[in-house]
C-alpha cells in the first residue's frame, strides 16, 4: 500500500470514481465490511459475543455489512443503529435491508456485556462536535473497557485534522480504506486508533494518485534514493562542509550536539563557529569537529567567504535578540544552505516576512526551518492563515508557502512541509526522543544532509526519520549524546536497503 494519506473530501473523490468507473458503491462497502469481518474474526474466537454500533451514514453501512458477515460466521452479533433506520439512504440503506436480526436503540444496549465492539458510527463524513445520544454512547464505549474495532476512524475523531469533536471512541484496532488518512497519524487521533490496518478494497492506484495532494506518511521509500552515498572516488571536501554556529560561554552544547550529528550524518566536515569567549569551551569537547573563532554578523560574513561552507546551522544555544537575527540574515545574503532552529527562529517571532527575505537571498540554496510548536506560534502570530489553519498539516503546509522555506513543525507527529505543497507527516518517533536537546540534534542530522547535496525536502524528511529511528533503536533512557552514536546503524540499514 503507497504512503499517500486521503482527506476526507479526497477520499470521497476516490470512492466517487470508482463508482464512476464501474465499481458499485454497495460493493466497495460490501468489500469495507469484509475487511471489518476478517479484522473482528482475527481477534474473537467463533460464537464471541460482537456489539456492532451503527450510524446514520456510509460508515453505519460497513457495520451492517459486518454485522451479517459476522453473524454467518458464527459469532453472537447484537447490532443497534444511532437515529432511525427509515432514515437511511443508498448504499447504507441497502446494506441495512440485507441485515436479518433485530435493531436495537443504542440506549438499550449492555456495551459492557460485549467481548468485541465494533464501531461503525461516524468515519470520514464526522460534520460537527458530537453531543447527545452520540456522545453519550461514545462515552459509555471508553467506559466499558472493551476491546474496539473502529470501521475507518475511531468516531468523533476528524480526519484531516486527528482532533476529538467533542468525545472520541478509543479503539484498539482501526481498518481503514485504500489509504491512510492524516487523522491515523496525527495526534490525537493516532493515540484513538489503536493498530491501523489498510485494507484493499478496490480502489486503483491510478485513482489514489489523481485524488491525493501530496501528503504522504514519512518513510524511506519517499526519500531514500536521495541519500548520499560515498563514493570510492570521492573525498571529505565532496561530501559538503557544515558551519555550525555556536552560542556564548554558557551555551555551547547545543551547537556541539547539533555539529556532532551533521558529521555522523556524513558531511565531509563540520566547524563550529564560536564567539571568542567561547572559544576554550567548545575547544575543551570538540575532536574531529574543527573550529573557528566568530565575532558577530561581521564575523560570520568573513567566515563565509570560504566557499567550502556549504551549510549554515543557526539556532541552538544562540539567544534570542538582533544579534541573531543578524547573523541569519548575513547568512542569507550568501546563497548558502541553511537550517534555521530554535532562538533563530524566535528572533523572527511576529517577522515571518522578515525570514521570508533571507529565504528569498538564499535562493537557490534550500533553507529548512525546525520549529517546535511554541516556536512555531511565535514565529508565525502574525500570519493568521498560518496559524488558525485547521490542521497541523495545513499549518506546516501554509508556513512553508508563506516564507519559501521546508517547514519542520515538530512533536510527536512531526509535519515537514515544502514550499511546492509537499508534505509528509512522522510517525517513528518514540517518546522517549522528547530530552533536553534532541532538537539540537534533528537540526545537524538535516545540516549533514544538506551538506551532501540532498534536496531541502527530502533532507528534512529524512533527517527526522533518521532521528526517530535512531531514538527507537537506542530505546528508553535515551539522552540527545547518544542519538548521533546511533546514526551509523541506521544509516547502514538504509544504504544497505538501497544497494
Ligand atoms: N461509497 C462510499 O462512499 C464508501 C464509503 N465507505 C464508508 O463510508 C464512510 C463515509 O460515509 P458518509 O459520508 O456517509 O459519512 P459517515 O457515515 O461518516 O457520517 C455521516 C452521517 O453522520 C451524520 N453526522 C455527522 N456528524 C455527526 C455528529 N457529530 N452527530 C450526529 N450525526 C452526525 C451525518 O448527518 C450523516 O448522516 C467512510 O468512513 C467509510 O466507512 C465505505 O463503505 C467504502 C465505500
Ligand atoms: N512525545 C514525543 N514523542 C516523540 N517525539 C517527541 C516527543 N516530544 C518531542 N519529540 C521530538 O523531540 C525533538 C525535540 O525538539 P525540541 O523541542 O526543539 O527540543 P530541544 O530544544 O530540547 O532540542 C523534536 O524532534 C520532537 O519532534
Ligand atoms: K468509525
Amino acid at each position: 500500500m503507497g504512503l499517500e494519506l486521503l482527506l476526507n473530501a479526497e477520499m470521497r473523490r476516490a470512492d466517487a470514481m470508482t463508482i464512476a468507473d464501474g465499481t458499485p458503491g454497495r460493493t466497495l462497502m460490501e468489500r469495507a465490511g469484509a475487511a471489518v469481518t476478517a479484522a473482528v474474526a482475527r481477534r474473537c474466537a467463533a460464537g464471541e459475543r460482537v456489539l456492532v454500533l451503527c450510524g446514520p451514514g456510509n460508515n453505519g453501512g460497513d457495520g451492517f455489512v459486518a454485522a451479517r458477515l459476522l453473524a454467518a460466521r458464527g459469532h453472537q452479533v447484537s447490532l443497534a443503529l444511532l437515529g432511525d433506520g427509515a432514515a437511511l439512504r443508498g448504499d447504507a440503506a441497502l446494506a441495512a435491508a440485507e441485515w436479518t436480526g433485530p435493531v436495537a436503540a443504542p440506549g438499550s444496549v449492555a456495551v459492557e456485556a460485549a467481548g468485541l465492539i465494533v464501531d461503525a458510527l461516524f468515519g470520514t463524513g464526522l460534520g460537527r462536535d458530537l453531543d447527545g445520544e452520540a456522545l453519550a454512547l461514545v462515552e459509555r464505549i471508553n467506559a466499558s473497557g472493551r476491546r474496539v474495532v473502529a470501521v475507518d476512524i475511531p468516531s468523533g475523531i476528524n480526519g484531516d485534522s486527528g482532533a476529538v469533536c467533542g468525545a472520541a471512541v478509543r479503539a484498539t484496532h482501526t481498518v481503514t480504506f485504500a489509504r491512510r488518512k492524516p487523522a491515523h497519524l496525527l495526534l490525537p487521533g493516532r493515540v484513538y486508533c489503536g493498530t491501523v490496518e489498510v485494507a484493499d478494497i478496490g480502489i486503483t492506484d491510478a485513482t489514489v494518485a489523481a485524488c491525493a495532494s501530496d501528503a504522504f506518511a514519512n518513510a524511506p521509500p519517499l526519500w531514500r534514493g536521495h541519500i548520499p552515498v560515498p563514493s570510492i572516488e570521492g573525498h571529505k571536501y565532496k561530501r559538503g562542509h557544515a558551519l555550525v554556529v555556536s552560542g556564548g560561554p554558557t551555551a555551547t552544547g547545543a551547537a556541539r550536539l547539533a555539529a556532532r550529528a551533521a558529521l555522523r550524518a556524513g558531511a565531509g566536515l563540520v566547524t563550529v563557529a564560536s564567539p571568542p569567549d567561547a572559544v576554550m569551551v567548545n575547544a575543551a569537547h570538540l575532536t574531529a569537529i574543527m573550529l573557528r573563532p566568530m565575532e558577530g554578523a561581521a564575523g560570520l560574513a568573513r567566515l563565509l567567504d570560504d566557499r567550502r561552507f556549504n551549510v549554515l546551522l543557526i539556532g541552538p544555544g544562540a539567544g534570542v535578540g538582533q544579534a541573531t537575527a543578524d547573523l541569519v540574515a548575513i547568512a542569507g545574503g550568501r546563497q548558502r544552505s541553511l537550517v534555521l532552529d530554535a532562538d533563530a527562529l524566535t528572533s523572527f517571532a511576529g517577522n515571518a516576512a522578515g525570514l521570508r527575505q533571507v529565504v528569498a537571498s538564499c535562493h537557490p540554496a534550500a533553507v529548512i526551518l525546525t520549529p517546535h510548536g511554541g516556536e512555531f506560534a511565535a514565529l508565525f502570530k502574525a500570519e493568521d492563515e498560518v496559524v488558525r489553519a485547521p490542521t497541523k498539516l495545513d499549518q506546516a503546509r501554509r508556513a512553508a508557502a508563506v516564507t519559501g522555506a521546508v517547514v519542520v513543525l515538530k512533536g510527536a507527529d512531526t509535519v515537514i512541509a515544502a514550499p511546492d505543497g509537499r508534505a509528509a507527516i512522522n510517525e517513528n518517533a518514540p517518546a522517549w526522543l522528547g530530552t533536553a536537546g534532541s532538537g539540537d540534534v534533528l537540526a545537524g542530522i538535516a545540516a549533514g544532509l544538506l551538506a551532501q547535496g540532498m534536496n531541502g525536502f527530502e533532507a528534512a524528511a529524512a533527517a527526522v526519520w533518521m532521528h526517530g529511528e535512531a531514538a527507537t533503536m537506542f530505546g528508553p533512557g535515551l539522552i540527545s549524546e547518544d542519538l548521533a552514536e546511533v546514526l551509523p546503524k541506521v544509516l547502514s540499514r538504509l544504504m544497505g536497503a538501497t544497494a
